[in-house]
């Protein structure tokens, strides 16, 4: 069985190229945008959310074909068009440039695949099958969906603040995994998910980081 390596890409302010124009390119377009990628988008036909995001100068676009050295000073590149021959040049030269391709719906001339994803303030959720069955990774993302709710990048926002205190202020190490631990496994996430704790914060820091010793940190 083929293998994937999971890993979340840095790609903010790196040029990432999208062939195609359609549908599924816009898609791709929009997720590479949301993690903050200058993208070029080459194609001779143009969604027209694709057009606005070119309007509004969010990104590059060459209305035309396809030419060999598109890709050339790019990380990335998704290919999202109807002709196999254009795939297949695109990933001769993703090959030649080193950079990483994924052709859409063709495992087997991609360097990676994309999960389905939820994300949660910083909270990303991903699912994959390993190309098996996209469908069933969607259902599950939909389902991950109705049990993480908004109210976890609200739980994370506090606990991404309070760690950095605790890191900074608590020198021995097992003080601060043990109470990581009790607030994260105890139930003040539930309680504050049913509306018994208003300020979650305050709560954690009232019930859990006072130490009646300072120098014992
Ligand atoms: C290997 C992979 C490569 C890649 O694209 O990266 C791939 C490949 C293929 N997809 C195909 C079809 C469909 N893809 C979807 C949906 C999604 N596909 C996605 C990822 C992936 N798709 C990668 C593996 C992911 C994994 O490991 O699970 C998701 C998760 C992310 C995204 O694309 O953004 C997104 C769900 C997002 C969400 O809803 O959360 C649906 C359902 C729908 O339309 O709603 C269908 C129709 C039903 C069906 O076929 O199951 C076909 C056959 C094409 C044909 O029949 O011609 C192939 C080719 C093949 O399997 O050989
Ligand atoms: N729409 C969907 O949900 C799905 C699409 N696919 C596949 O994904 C691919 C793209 O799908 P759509 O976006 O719906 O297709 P589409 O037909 O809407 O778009 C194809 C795009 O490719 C562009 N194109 C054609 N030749 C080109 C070239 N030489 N250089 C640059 N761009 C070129 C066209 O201008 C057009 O913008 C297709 O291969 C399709 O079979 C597969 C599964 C689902």
């Amino acid at each position: 069985m083929k293998k994937y390596y999971p890993i979340m890409l840095d790609i903010e302010g790196k040029p990432c190229a999208v062939i195609g124009g359609g549908k599924v390119a816009e898609r791709k377009v929009r997720s590479l945008l949301d993690c903050g990628a200058k993208v070029t988008v080459v194609s001779p036909q143009l969604t027209a959310g694709i057009k606005k995001l070119a309007d509004e100068n969010l990104v590059r676009v060459l209305e035309r074909e396809y030419r060999w050295g598109d890709l050339k000073d790019h990380d990335l590149v998704y290919v999202a068009t109807d002709d196999p021959e254009v795939n297949a040049l695109c990933l001769r030269e993703a090959r030649q440039e080193e950079i990483l391709i994924n052709v859409v719906d063709k495992p087997d001339m991609c360097d990676f695949i994309v999960p389905a994803a939820i994300q949660r303030g910083d909270l990303t959720i991903t699912v994959s099958t390993n190309g098996k069955s996209p469908m069933l990774s969607r259902k599950i993302r939909e389902e991950l969906e109705k049990m993480y709710g908004e109210e976890y990048a609200v739980f994370l926002e506090v606990m991404g603040d309070l760690r950095k205190m605790i890191l900074s202020e608590w020198k021995d190490i097992r003080h601060r995994r043990a109470v990581f631990e009790k607030i994260v496994y105890g139930d003040v996430f539930d309680r504050y998910k049913n509306g018994e704790i208003q300020d979650l914060k305050k709560f954690i820091i009232d019930h859990f980081l006072q130490v009646p010793n300072g120098n014992d940190r």
